[in-house]
């Protein structure tokens, strides 16, 4: 008597990495009446990914997310996530049902001014298009990235692009050889919206508007691969903004420069601190100098450009 073991298969599924960012440099006009400030940043995706999996489920089932990582608790798991918002859209530009289970595992800090959530939804966007098989084309996913946020479309992108407009107008920008960064985390994030909030107050809502021009020393040091010149010319408008919230963030600042970084922000709206190092082994110098001095929660080490969000697997 032969016995038949029957397994039953797995359902398909697709795997999307999309990377965190840095802002290299962030310029904010005055506010808008639609409550955005126009900017002019220049992004740098860096090698903390974040993974959707988009797996089959039985039509009608609808969309369901788990999230996974150090800081999961933080991230909501109901249709205002960020990756499930991007599965509702996307089925609805093209017309199917949203069936889909998601899982989130997270790899950049949560509200650490990094993108963390952008990246999950241009993730989501990705792994659904493929797992449906809707076939959109990258330009239409673009469109639908901007509707679920500023940074979502850079995040698609990914390598390091100059943003107008909200920041979702991308413009690839050129680089040569690859950048070693330090990130410095806090448990406590800061709301993007406050900070945005804390700027007009402290630039009284009067803030000059902004010029992509304001780069050129920035975009020459990246064309030339020049760390130093690098350094020299990282800048952010917010971040006067993210310190009146979050004053211990100066000391990291202070430390990261005194440990010789290149230059030290912070990242976007922050209060993630980034620092540039001369090599992989200064960032781990400038790493461990945070560590032992308590300036930061958690520590992270990355290569910057890292590219935009692709099937993994
Ligand atoms: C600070 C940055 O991370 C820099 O890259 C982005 O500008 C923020 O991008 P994001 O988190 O994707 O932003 P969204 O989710 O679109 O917007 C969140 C909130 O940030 C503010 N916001 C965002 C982008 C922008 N150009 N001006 C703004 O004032 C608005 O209050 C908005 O309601
Ligand atoms: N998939 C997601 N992952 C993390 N947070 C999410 C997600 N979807 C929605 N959120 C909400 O968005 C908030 C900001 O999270 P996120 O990690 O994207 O911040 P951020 O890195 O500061 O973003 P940005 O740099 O784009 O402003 C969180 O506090 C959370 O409430």
């Amino acid at each position: 008597m032969s016995r038949h073991r029957l397994t039953a298969a797995p359902s398909p599924s697709v795997r999307v990495r999309a990377p965190g960012k840095v802002n290299l440099s962030l310029r904010v006009g005055p506010v808008g009446e639609d409550g955005y400030h126009p900017l002019v940043s220049v992004f740098q995706a860096v090698s903390l990914f974040e993974e959707v999996t988009a797996t089959q489920v039985s039509p009608g089932s609808g969309v369901s997310l788990t999230v996974e990582g150090p800081q999961a608790a933080g991230v909501p798991l109901d249709a205002t996530n960020l990756a499930w918002r991007a599965a509702d859209v996307l089925a609805r530009h093209v017309g199917v049902e949203p069936d889909v289970a998601l899982h989130v595992r997270k790899g950049v800090p949560v509200a650490g001014g990094m993108a963390g959530g952008s990246a999950d939804a241009a993730a989501a966007l990705v792994a659904c298009d493929a797992l449906w098989e809707t076939g959109v084309p990258r330009s239409e996913l673009g469109v639908l990235a901007a509707r679920l946020g500023a940074d979502v479309p850079f995040c698609l992108l990914g390598h390091t692009a100059v943003g107008t407009g909200r920041g979702d107008l991308l413009t690839p920008a050129m680089t040569r050889g690859e950048f070693h960064w330090v990130f410095a985390a806090s448990e406590e994030g800061l709301s993007t919206p406050r900070v945005f909030a804390a700027y007009d107050e402290l630039t009284g809502g009067q803030a000059p508007p902004v010029g992509v021009e304001d780069d050129t020393a920035l975009m020459q040091a990246l064309r030339a691969g020049d760390p130093t010149a690098l350094g020299a010319a990282l800048h952010n408008d917010l971040q006067e903004a993210a310190l009146s919230l979050r004053p211990d963030l100066r000391r990291t600042l202070d430390l990261a420069r005194e440990a010789g970084a290149l230059g030290a922000l912070v990242s976007g709206s922050g209060p993630t601190v980034a620092a540039l190092a001369r090599s992989r082994q200064h960032a781990l110098a400038i790493a461990a100098t945070w560590t032992a001095e308590g300036a930061a929660d958690t520590v992270w080490t990355a290569t910057g450009p890292a590219h935009g969000a692709r099937v993994v697997g």
